[in-house]
Protein backbone atom coordinates (compact mmCIF):
# COMPACT_ATOMS: atom_id res chain seq x y z
CA UNK A 1 0.00 0.00 0.00
CA UNK A 2 1.51 3.48 -0.93
CA UNK A 3 -0.96 5.61 1.39
CA UNK A 4 -2.24 4.41 5.00
CA UNK A 5 -4.57 7.09 6.73
CA UNK A 6 -5.35 6.28 10.51
CA UNK A 7 -8.05 7.50 12.15
CA UNK A 8 -6.56 11.46 11.23
CA UNK A 9 -8.48 14.34 12.63
CA UNK A 10 -7.87 18.23 12.01
CA UNK A 11 -9.10 21.00 14.47
CA UNK A 12 -8.53 24.58 14.21
CA UNK A 13 -8.97 25.47 17.39
CA UNK A 14 -12.44 24.24 18.57
CA UNK A 15 -13.96 23.63 14.95
CA UNK A 16 -13.29 19.95 13.20
CA UNK A 17 -12.10 19.91 10.10
CA UNK A 18 -10.57 16.34 9.93
CA UNK A 19 -13.06 14.06 11.81
CA UNK A 20 -11.50 10.54 12.38
CA UNK A 21 -10.58 10.14 8.86
CA UNK A 22 -9.29 6.43 7.64
CA UNK A 23 -8.53 5.32 3.99
CA UNK A 24 -5.55 3.49 1.76
CA UNK A 25 -4.61 4.36 -1.71
CA UNK A 26 -2.38 1.48 -3.62
CA UNK A 27 0.14 2.11 -6.35
CA UNK A 28 -1.10 3.25 -9.85
CA UNK A 29 -4.45 4.52 -8.79
CA UNK A 30 -5.68 7.93 -9.71
CA UNK A 31 -8.24 8.81 -6.84
CA UNK A 32 -10.92 11.19 -7.49
CA UNK A 33 -11.17 13.61 -4.14
CA UNK A 34 -14.85 15.15 -3.61
CA UNK A 35 -16.30 18.06 -1.55
CA UNK A 36 -18.43 20.78 -1.25
CA UNK A 37 -16.16 24.08 -0.15
CA UNK A 38 -14.61 23.56 3.37
CA UNK A 39 -15.15 19.91 3.35
CA UNK A 40 -11.15 19.66 4.07
CA UNK A 41 -10.26 18.48 1.12
CA UNK A 42 -6.80 21.28 1.08
CA UNK A 43 -6.71 20.21 4.50
CA UNK A 44 -5.84 16.56 4.26
CA UNK A 45 -3.75 16.76 1.09
CA UNK A 46 -1.73 19.41 3.03
CA UNK A 47 -1.50 17.02 5.56
CA UNK A 48 -0.36 14.25 3.18
CA UNK A 49 1.97 16.52 1.73
CA UNK A 50 3.85 17.02 5.75
CA UNK A 51 2.82 20.91 4.88
CA UNK A 52 0.09 20.74 7.97
CA UNK A 53 0.37 18.34 11.30
CA UNK A 54 -2.76 16.36 12.01
CA UNK A 55 -4.33 16.67 15.60
CA UNK A 56 -4.54 12.92 15.84
CA UNK A 57 -4.35 9.86 14.25
CA UNK A 58 -1.46 8.75 11.48
CA UNK A 59 -0.53 9.07 7.93
CA UNK A 60 2.24 6.23 6.13
CA UNK A 61 3.40 6.76 2.92
CA UNK A 62 5.54 4.02 1.57
CA UNK A 63 5.17 2.47 4.95
CA UNK A 64 6.72 5.77 6.59
CA UNK A 65 5.37 8.05 8.55
CA UNK A 66 4.43 11.79 6.71
CA UNK A 67 7.44 14.11 8.04
CA UNK A 68 10.59 15.35 5.99
CA UNK A 69 11.70 12.13 4.48
CA UNK A 70 8.48 11.59 3.12
CA UNK A 71 8.08 14.65 1.14
CA UNK A 72 11.10 13.10 -1.24
CA UNK A 73 7.85 10.58 -2.35
CA UNK A 74 5.28 13.49 -2.31
CA UNK A 75 4.54 16.09 -5.55
CA UNK A 76 2.04 18.45 -4.17
CA UNK A 77 0.09 21.45 -6.07
CA UNK A 78 -1.35 23.63 -4.02
CA UNK A 79 -4.31 25.34 -5.35
CA UNK A 80 -2.62 29.14 -4.53
CA UNK A 81 -0.04 30.43 -6.58
CA UNK A 82 3.77 29.23 -5.66
CA UNK A 83 5.91 31.48 -7.65
CA UNK A 84 7.30 34.85 -6.68
CA UNK A 85 6.90 37.84 -8.09
CA UNK A 86 10.09 38.82 -9.88
CA UNK A 87 10.01 34.58 -11.55
CA UNK A 88 10.38 33.69 -14.91
CA UNK A 89 9.92 30.10 -16.66
CA UNK A 90 13.30 29.71 -16.71
CA UNK A 91 14.46 30.54 -13.17
CA UNK A 92 11.37 28.22 -12.11
CA UNK A 93 12.76 25.78 -14.21
CA UNK A 94 16.55 26.12 -12.62
CA UNK A 95 14.94 26.19 -9.14
CA UNK A 96 12.76 22.82 -9.44
CA UNK A 97 15.89 21.55 -10.38
CA UNK A 98 18.48 22.71 -7.87
CA UNK A 99 15.46 21.93 -5.29
CA UNK A 100 14.38 18.30 -6.30
CA UNK A 101 17.02 15.34 -7.21
CA UNK A 102 14.01 13.93 -9.04
CA UNK A 103 13.41 16.86 -11.47
CA UNK A 104 13.62 15.44 -15.09
CA UNK A 105 14.46 18.83 -16.62
CA UNK A 106 13.85 17.61 -20.59
CA UNK A 107 10.84 16.27 -19.37
CA UNK A 108 9.64 19.95 -18.32
CA UNK A 109 11.32 21.75 -21.05
CA UNK A 110 9.23 19.39 -23.47
CA UNK A 111 5.61 19.83 -21.79
CA UNK A 112 6.33 23.72 -21.38
CA UNK A 113 7.10 23.85 -25.49
CA UNK A 114 4.03 21.50 -26.21
CA UNK A 115 1.82 24.01 -23.71
CA UNK A 116 3.29 26.95 -25.71
CA UNK A 117 4.88 28.33 -22.73
CA UNK A 118 7.58 30.64 -23.32
CA UNK A 119 10.45 30.13 -20.61
CA UNK A 120 11.18 34.07 -21.30
CA UNK A 121 7.93 34.42 -19.64
CA UNK A 122 7.40 36.68 -16.41
CA UNK A 123 5.21 34.16 -14.36
CA UNK A 124 3.15 36.71 -12.70
CA UNK A 125 2.40 38.29 -15.79
CA UNK A 126 0.28 35.40 -17.27
CA UNK A 127 -3.35 34.22 -17.06
CA UNK A 128 -4.42 32.44 -13.56
CA UNK A 129 -5.05 29.32 -16.28
CA UNK A 130 -1.55 29.82 -17.56
CA UNK A 131 0.18 29.87 -14.00
CA UNK A 132 -2.08 26.38 -13.34
CA UNK A 133 -0.65 24.74 -16.40
CA UNK A 134 2.94 25.50 -15.99
CA UNK A 135 2.68 24.58 -12.17
CA UNK A 136 1.34 21.41 -13.57
CA UNK A 137 3.92 21.03 -16.19
CA UNK A 138 6.81 20.86 -13.46
CA UNK A 139 4.96 19.19 -10.94
CA UNK A 140 4.84 15.90 -13.33
CA UNK A 141 8.17 16.61 -14.06
CA UNK A 142 8.92 15.28 -11.03
CA UNK A 143 9.60 11.60 -10.79
CA UNK A 144 7.82 10.68 -6.82
CA UNK A 145 5.20 7.59 -5.76
CA UNK A 146 2.42 10.25 -5.02
CA UNK A 147 1.15 13.41 -7.10
CA UNK A 148 -1.51 15.60 -5.11
CA UNK A 149 -3.15 18.24 -7.24
CA UNK A 150 -5.46 20.69 -5.36
CA UNK A 151 -8.26 22.35 -7.31
CA UNK A 152 -6.86 20.95 -10.23
CA UNK A 153 -8.20 22.22 -13.26
CA UNK A 154 -10.00 25.41 -11.51
CA UNK A 155 -8.17 28.18 -14.18
CA UNK A 156 -7.73 25.55 -17.04
CA UNK A 157 -9.89 27.11 -20.12
CA UNK A 158 -12.52 23.86 -21.47
CA UNK A 159 -9.86 23.21 -24.40
CA UNK A 160 -6.79 22.85 -22.63
CA UNK A 161 -8.61 20.25 -19.60
CA UNK A 162 -8.24 17.49 -21.87
CA UNK A 163 -4.79 18.35 -22.44
CA UNK A 164 -3.77 18.71 -19.16
CA UNK A 165 -5.52 15.37 -18.29
CA UNK A 166 -3.88 13.56 -21.24
CA UNK A 167 -0.34 14.81 -19.39
CA UNK A 168 -1.23 13.48 -16.16
CA UNK A 169 -2.14 9.97 -18.49
CA UNK A 170 1.04 9.87 -19.73
CA UNK A 171 2.79 10.67 -16.72
CA UNK A 172 1.25 7.44 -15.16
CA UNK A 173 2.92 4.39 -14.31
CA UNK A 174 2.19 1.67 -12.53
CA UNK A 175 4.37 2.78 -9.43
CA UNK A 176 2.66 6.49 -10.08
CA UNK A 177 -0.62 7.33 -7.78
CA UNK A 178 -2.71 11.00 -8.38
CA UNK A 179 -4.82 12.12 -5.42
CA UNK A 180 -7.15 14.97 -7.72
CA UNK A 181 -9.34 17.11 -5.68
CA UNK A 182 -11.36 19.30 -8.33
CA UNK A 183 -14.69 20.60 -9.11
CA UNK A 184 -14.51 20.09 -12.52
CA UNK A 185 -15.56 16.19 -12.20
CA UNK A 186 -17.67 15.60 -15.76
CA UNK A 187 -14.35 16.47 -17.65
CA UNK A 188 -12.34 14.27 -15.53
CA UNK A 189 -13.86 11.23 -13.61
CA UNK A 190 -13.22 9.07 -16.64
CA UNK A 191 -9.67 8.84 -15.46
CA UNK A 192 -10.79 8.28 -12.01
CA UNK A 193 -10.15 4.59 -10.43
CA UNK A 194 -11.25 5.53 -6.75
CA UNK A 195 -13.26 8.44 -5.61
CA UNK A 196 -13.59 9.62 -2.43
CA UNK A 197 -16.41 11.88 -1.04
CA UNK A 198 -15.96 14.10 1.97
CA UNK A 199 -18.47 16.51 3.59
CA UNK A 200 -17.60 18.47 6.58
CA UNK A 201 -14.30 16.84 7.29
CA UNK A 202 -15.84 12.83 7.25
CA UNK A 203 -16.02 10.30 4.21
CA UNK A 204 -19.13 9.85 2.79
CA UNK A 205 -18.30 7.88 0.14
CA UNK A 206 -15.27 5.68 -0.88
CA UNK A 207 -15.58 3.33 -3.66
CA UNK A 208 -14.34 2.58 -6.94
CA UNK A 209 -15.61 4.74 -9.72
CA UNK A 210 -17.04 1.83 -11.58
CA UNK A 211 -18.90 0.18 -8.71
CA UNK A 212 -20.61 3.56 -8.04
CA UNK A 213 -21.28 4.49 -11.50
CA UNK A 214 -22.93 0.86 -12.09
CA UNK A 215 -24.48 0.81 -8.15
CA UNK A 216 -26.06 4.76 -8.45
CA UNK A 217 -26.61 4.53 -12.68
CA UNK A 218 -25.58 7.71 -12.98
CA UNK A 219 -21.94 9.37 -13.82
CA UNK A 220 -19.42 10.17 -10.70
CA UNK A 221 -20.73 14.13 -11.59
CA UNK A 222 -24.39 13.67 -11.15
CA UNK A 223 -23.93 11.29 -8.47
CA UNK A 224 -22.06 14.10 -6.76
CA UNK A 225 -24.77 16.77 -7.63
CA UNK A 226 -27.43 14.33 -5.65
CA UNK A 227 -25.35 14.40 -2.71
CA UNK A 228 -22.58 12.03 -2.67
CA UNK A 229 -24.35 9.48 -0.18
CA UNK A 230 -25.39 6.13 -1.14
N1 LIG B 1 -5.51 27.67 8.86
C1 LIG B 1 -6.80 27.53 9.15
N2 LIG B 1 -7.33 28.05 10.28
C2 LIG B 1 -8.62 27.89 10.60
N3 LIG B 1 -9.51 27.21 9.84
C3 LIG B 1 -9.06 26.68 8.70
C4 LIG B 1 -7.68 26.82 8.29
N4 LIG B 1 -7.53 26.16 7.10
C5 LIG B 1 -8.75 25.67 6.79
N5 LIG B 1 -9.67 25.99 7.74
C6 LIG B 1 -11.09 25.60 7.74
O1 LIG B 1 -11.16 24.21 7.51
C7 LIG B 1 -12.30 23.88 6.72
C8 LIG B 1 -11.87 23.02 5.56
O2 LIG B 1 -11.09 23.81 4.68
P1 LIG B 1 -10.40 23.19 3.39
O3 LIG B 1 -9.69 24.31 2.70
O4 LIG B 1 -9.63 22.00 3.76
O5 LIG B 1 -11.68 22.74 2.54
P2 LIG B 1 -11.80 22.35 1.02
O6 LIG B 1 -12.64 21.13 0.94
O7 LIG B 1 -10.44 22.31 0.39
O8 LIG B 1 -12.61 23.59 0.45
P3 LIG B 1 -12.54 24.37 -0.97
O9 LIG B 1 -13.17 23.48 -1.99
O10 LIG B 1 -13.34 25.60 -0.70
O11 LIG B 1 -11.09 24.65 -1.24
C9 LIG B 1 -12.94 25.20 6.33
O12 LIG B 1 -14.04 25.43 7.17
C10 LIG B 1 -11.86 26.20 6.57
O13 LIG B 1 -12.40 27.44 6.94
Amino acid sequence: MLLEVKNLCKRYNKKIVLDDISFSVDRGKIVGLLGENGAGKTTLLKIIAGFSKPTSGQVLINNTKVGVETRRYVAFLPDTIIFPKWMKVKDALKFFSDFFDDFDFQKAKDMLEFLNINENGKIHDFSRGTIEKLSIALLLSRNVNLYLLDELLAFVDPISRDVVINMILDNLSEEKTVIVSTNIISEIEHIFDEVIILKDGKIVLIDSAENLREKSGVSVNQFFKEGGTK
